[in-house]
């Protein structure tokens, strides 16, 4: 077991995933000050450093780190600015900031607390005390992220929500339109899915959206692509930096996989298995939101369904 694992495993709820070891950013303009707080974590953590404001924004953009201790008073950019900065993008809000500073006026203390810190150490710090804040700073994370996981997770098939495509969505229109490349979403439906539930009964309805979920999950994915569960018998997957011919590309095999797996729907009109329809949609974001891209990835699907289902259709906004 390593150090990280012997040091949370009591304290934390089941399911959470432990960091072999966790990553600590140390922000301070003076090294010799980092020095010390790399002698007290490096036997436990993997410690990245970091001597300015700037520097250490690029380092968690790149690092991801588990934890930052954060120098108050450096020159150019100040602690207390590099915490605002942190705490006001998706990507890093969540990560848990120490302030560790030789101001220790309650003023000093309120407005790092104000700005998003979990914590504050004075200067010179004490190994001993400054562990224990970190280890309990890290459970919590670790406990954090797990439940962040938990949340984002649907139940019944165990590929990704609603709620974690909503986000996702959000993030990748944001990303899309800053760098001006296409967004594809692919909106996929389990047709006569009412009919299988009649025929089969319920239970084996639960039994094959879990099949399909694997179907579609198990496929060669780009890294930020992402396919969740939308409800019911439907699914979508989001593909950032996609062209429309991509991923209609990409829904013919999906298509093609789940009438492979050749699941009997003795009920079904459109075949003797179970078939998906599929609608796709393609923009390059502007200032508008996401909502016609969904609509138009639904008009599809119903032009997919008309058409006489187990098919593929898809448009350009
Ligand atoms: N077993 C099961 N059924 C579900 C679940 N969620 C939704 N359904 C059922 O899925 C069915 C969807 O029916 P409809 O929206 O009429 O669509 P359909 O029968 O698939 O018809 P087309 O989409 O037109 O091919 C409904 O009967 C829902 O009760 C679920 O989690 N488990």
């Amino acid at each position: 077991m390593s150090e990280a694992h012997s040091l949370f495993a009591s304290d934390l709820i089941p399911g959470a995933t432990i960091p072999d070891r966790p990553t600590l950013l140390v922000v301070d303009d003076q090294p010799v000050n980092i020095q010390v707080l790399y002698q007290v974590f490096s036997a436990s953590c993997d410690v990245f450093m970091a001597t300015s404001g700037k520097q250490a924004l690029e380092v968690c953009s790149q690092k991801n780190p588990d934890l930052i201790l954060l120098d108050v008073v450096m020159p150019e950019m100040d602690g207390i600015e590099v915490c605002r900065r942190l705490k006001s993008e998706v990507e890093t809000r969540d990560i848990p900031v120490i302030f560790v500073t030789s101001q220790d006026s309650p003023e000093e203390e309120t407005l790092g607390l104000e700005v998003g810190a979990v914590d504050f150490i004075t200067k010179p710090v004490n190994p001993a005390v400054v562990k224990a804040r970190v280890k309990t700073h890290l459970m919590l994370k670790i406990q954090a992220d797990a439940l962040r996981e938990l949340a984002s997770v649907d139940g019944l098939t165990g590929i990704a929500n609603r709620r974690r495509f909503d986000e996702r969505l959000d993030a990748e229109w944001r990303a899309c339109r800053r760098t001006e490349q296409p967004l594809s979403i692919i909106m996929m439906d389990v047709d006569h899915f009412k009919k299988y539930n009649d025929h089969y009964g319920h239970l084996e309805g639960d039994g094959c959206l879990k099949m399909v979920a694997h179907a579609l999950t198990e496929d060669q994915w780009r890294g930020r692509d992402i396919v969740s569960r939308y409800g019911g018998e439907e699914f979508v997957c989001l593909m950032p930096e996609t062209h429309l011919d991509d991923a209609i590309k990409k829904a013919e095999m999906i298509r093609q996989r789940v009438f492979d797996l050749a699941l009997p729907h003795a009920a079904s009109d459109t075949a003797d298995r179970v078939t998906i329809s599929i609608g796709a949609a393609c923009v390059v974001p502007n200032d508008s939101d996401f909502k016609t891209l969904l609509l138009r990835a639904d008009e599809q699907l119903y032009k997919a369904k008309e058409g006489g289902r187990n098919r593929v259709e898809g448009a350009c906004l």
